[in-house]
């Protein structure tokens, strides 16, 4: 693509997308293996001796797909049918189309490691789904599972502050509103440090109170522009005719105590009528270990609901209220588990790009989405967010994310080089954060 830098690559030795390919990929493959010899004898309970032969199938086909990468092998079609098959085909004939006679096929650790990483995950899916009766399994609904759990007395004490707040948000001036806003907003960033896949499936789950952290948190918001959302959801709210209806879209990244932080901004959104209505994008496969399904989206709502807590059983209470009324509203896309950058959206999902443009306001969640939106690039780092976004734009938008992986735009001249000799890993950690916006002003 003209005009456009390089993307980042684990043939960059020593890099953190080489480190990524090199180590934790492998890493996830082994822990999912692992995780389907524990549910042998599950999947002999439902399915008898098919349930074991299908578990050794999917077994065997990742193993080898770890040697396929560890021994950086061609890239190799996708064979099982599925909604997105072709496309993931043609994709990966367009990366060849993009290496020169002399450097050979598409490999591991020679293409983009946004391609490599999103296709290892695919892979995966091809894997199960190739070995029915078990083809229904997520690998790693487990791990997210046990991040929720881990996670309950700061949903407690989220859910408590939510409920307390709802409970004189009538009251509160402008001002107050706006700090509120700004305060779940701050919650709903840092709440994206627990993703799974960056710790190879570990636990990250969240122990500390993170209301009362925001402020020890505030100088590693390297980027804020929280301003602009309260501004343009203020007008809207303003000018807004009776019956209209204000809208903002989550693109959703991990389930646990992420999405729950989502949620509760979610849920503030509506109470404080700056928006009427919420639609979440979540992912049609299990993806990045710990990315948001609907079955998890459904799964922790309902867990919420039950839980033996007075404000967080009505936060689940009405959350479903919410949904059932249709002032929530959950949406899946192929698009979002394929291996291409956003601004190639409008030509590959046409439908998803004509969908988003209706939204007020976009906010994508996460590192992933991050590197989908600037096309997972070695931007120079005071590039403007909207050069980098390279034509998406279909809606006003904002990056909440937590630096993960070694790309980022839209900084103060010099800030990036100081962090880099200051901090080398400050990029990769997880400790930075941003509010990037890109839209009218
Ligand atoms: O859940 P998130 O915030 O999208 O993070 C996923 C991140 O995990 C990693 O892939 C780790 O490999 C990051 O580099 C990646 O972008
Ligand atoms: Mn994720």
């Amino acid at each position: 693509m003209a005009g456009v830098p390089a993307s980042l690559s684990g043939r960059d030795v020593g890099s953190f997308a080489y480190l990524t390919v090199k180590d934790r990929i492998p890493q996830i493959l082994t822990k999912v293996i692992d995780t389907l010899h524990r549910h042998k004898s599950e999947f002999f309970e439902k399915h008898g001796e098919e349930g074991v032969e299908a578990e050794k199938k999917a077994i065997s086909l990742l193993s080898k797909l770890r040697n396929e990468l560890q021994t950086d092998k061609p890239i190799i079609p996708l064979v099982e049918k599925f909604v997105d098959t072709d496309i993931w085909n043609q994709y990966l004939e367009y990366q060849q189309s993009l290496i020169n006679e002399s450097d050979g096929k598409s490999r591991w650790f020679y293409s983009p490691w946004l391609f490599v990483e999103c296709y290892m995950y695919r892979r995966i899916h091809e894997a199960i789904i190739q070995s029915p009766p078990i083809n229904y399994f997520d690998v790693f609904k487990e791990s997210k599972e046990q991040n929720f759990y881990e996670s309950q007395e700061s949903i407690i004490a989220l859910c408590s502050h939510l409920q307390q707040l709802i409970t004189t948000i009538e009251d509160l001036d402008e001002n107050q509103l706006k700090d509120e806003f700004f305060k779940l907003l701050q919650i709903s960033l840092w709440g994206n440090k627990c993703d799974l896949s960056l710790s190879g499936g570990e636990s990250r789950s969240q122990k500390t109170d993170v209301v009362n952290s925001l402020e020890n948190l505030k100088p590693f918001i390297l980027v804020n522009d929280v301003e602009h959302l309260w501004s343009l959801l203020r007008n809207c709210k303003k000018t807004r005719e009776k019956a209209s209806v204000i809208s903002v879209y989550i693109v959703l990244d991990n389930s646990g105590f992420e999405l729950v932080t989502d949620l509760i901004l979610a849920n503030f959104l509506l109470s404080s009528k700056l928006a009427t209505e919420v639609h979440f994008y979540g992912k049609m496969i299990p993806w990045f270990v710990s990315d948001t399904t609907i079955h998890d989206f459904n799964w922790l709502i309902e867990q919420v609901k039950h839980a033996n807590h007075k404000w967080m059983s009505k936060c689940g209470a009405d959350w479903e209220d919410y949904i059932k009324m249709g002032k929530w509203v959950y949406h899946d896309h192929i698009f979002w588990t394929l291996p291409h950058e956003y601004c190639a959206m409008p030509q590959v999902a046409p439908d998803l790009y004509a969908e988003l443009q209706k939204a007020h306001l976009i906010l994508f969640k996460g590192d992933l989405n991050y590197r989908k939106l600037t096309g997972d690039r070695k931007w120079e780092f005071s590039v403007p967010f909207h050069q980098a976004l390279n034509g998406f734009h279909p809606a006003p938008l904002c990056a909440i994310r937590t630096l993960k992986a070694e790309t980022q735009v839209g900084l103060q001249p010099g800030q990036g080089e100081q962090l880099m000799a200051s901090e080398p890993s400050w990029w990769t950690t997880g400790k930075y954060g941003i509010f990037q916006y890109d839209g009218p002003l």
